[in-house]
């Protein structure tokens, strides 16, 4: 089912946008498309103009462009076309939902306990399989996610659904084990000055502390997942380099942590040269991109990411967000916003939009504000 077809209850909605809508998104096409192109490509590969048509996708426009082509070597250029865009992009992505931690952290009135934990429940209801549920830190530093414990208790853990918390030190680690945690995160950064400011300490203390935190994991039989924050820029030191990103995600990967989760804290950059640097010492498959939305580029970032064989990647409902110690950071990409992409593209994620759209209008409700999905309000003014 195409991303558009999910959300818009097709039936509500005028034909003529429908119809405009439609022509769009042919996600299931495009997919077959470039299938057909890699398969085809293995004998049809000559700038022959009689060689059978292989697209499907706007089949009509295909052959419209190639006859009107001049020499046979436009067809073939074409042909490269989806193969180029869709060759290497996952058939799943796993989306890790981070809104009811990061998105809320940075909050300043107080969310209730109650509206946490039904948060959580609604995007675990709407198919998210990993939710990062709070953050066992002094309350002193996060004074929003005073209730962790209470948090923790209070959700109702599904089967196959994690629910990580993240873990500063060995007491937040204790605190959380006796809540009930069964993943926790820790989150280092590959910017001194933003781990002095974030956690009081520098980068080599931090790790100390998780080898610490880690192995008291490890012998507990937890997930472990690790942060790296400010791998592209940082608000006090600007761009960070790549080898500095590599070095602590292969540290946090040699310490057992199964994803290495890569934050672009301050939403700045492009992320092309940090992900190259750390899939030299963490595999592919073990790492998930973090993109907040400052500048506008997380969506770009992610499809990125995408094409350089990642297939995790983190969001927050309705774009909540922003960390208390990384100034002028706005919010991560809207969850909302990366399903309907992902979709789009054909690329499957368990999500249902309409679902994690009632989540987004849940919270953003409670939080006295618009809605931050830029999908949600489009859809919400189509269908209202
Ligand atoms: C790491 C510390 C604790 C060091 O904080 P500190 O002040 O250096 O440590 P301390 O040992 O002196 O402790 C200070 C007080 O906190 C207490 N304390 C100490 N530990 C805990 C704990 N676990 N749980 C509850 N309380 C704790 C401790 O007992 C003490 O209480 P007091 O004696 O003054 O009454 C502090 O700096 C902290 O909690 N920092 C967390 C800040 C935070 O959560 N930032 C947002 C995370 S977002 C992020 O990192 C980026 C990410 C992951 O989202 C990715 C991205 O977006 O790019």
């Amino acid at each position: 089912m195409s991303s558009l077809e999910e959300p818009l209850g097709l039936g509500d909605l005028p034909k003529l946008s429908i119809n405009r809508l439609g022509s769009f998104s042919q996600p299931s096409a495009y997919r077959r498309a470039a299938a057909d192109d890699r398969n085809t490509r293995k004998y049809n590969n000559s700038c022959n103009g009689g060689a059978p048509m292989v697209f499907h996708a706007n089949s009509h426009a295909w052959h419209q462009q190639c006859r009107q082509a001049d020499s046979s070597c436009h067809v073939v250029e074409l042909r490269d076309l989806p193969r180029k865009v869709m060759w290497d992009l996952p058939s799943f992505v796993k989306i890790v939902e981070v809104g009811p931690r990061d998105g809320l952290q940075n909050e300043k009135g107080n969310v209730p306990t109650s509206v946490k934990i039904q948060l959580i429940h609604k995007l675990v209801a709407a198919g998210l399989s990993v939710v990062e549920a709070t953050s066992f830190v002094s309350p002193k530093w996060v004074p929003q996610l005073a209730d962790a414990k209470e948090v923790l208790k209070g959700i109702q853990q599904m089967p196959n659904v994690r629910y990580p918390v993240l873990t500063p030190n060995l007491r937040g680690f204790e605190a959380a084990v006796a809540a009930g945690a069964k993943e926790i995160a820790v989150f280092a950064s590959a910017s001194e000055s933003f781990s002095k400011s974030n956690i009081n300490c520098t980068i080599e203390e931090s790790l100390v502390r998780y080898r610490d935190v880690t192995a008291a994991a490890k012998k507990h039989g937890l997930l472990i997942r690790g942060y790296v924050s400010c791998v592209i820029g940082c608000p006090v030191e600007g761009a960070i380099d790549p080898s500095k990103v590599a070095y602590v995600a292969k540290e946090l990967y040699n310490m057992g942590c199964s994803e290495i989760s890569l934050g672009d804290t301050i939403g700045v950059g492009t992320p092309v040269a940090m992900l190259e640097a750390v899939m030299s010492f963490v595999p592919v498959d073990k790492i998930a991109v973090h993109f907040h939305d400052t500048y506008g580029q997380a969506l770009a970032n992610i499809l990125v990411s995408l094409q350089m064989g990642i297939s995790i990647v983190d969001s927050s409902v309705s774009g909540l967000g922003g960390c208390p110690y990384a100034k002028g950071a706005t919010g991560n990409v809207a969850t909302e916003d990366v399903v309907y992409m992902l979709h789009g593209l054909g690329i499957e994620t368990n999500v249902d939009l309409n679902k994690l759209m009632e989540a987004g209008n849940y919270i953003s409700k409670h939080l006295g504000r618009p809605l931050g999905s830029k999908t949600a309000a489009a859809l919400r003014k189509l269908t209202t």
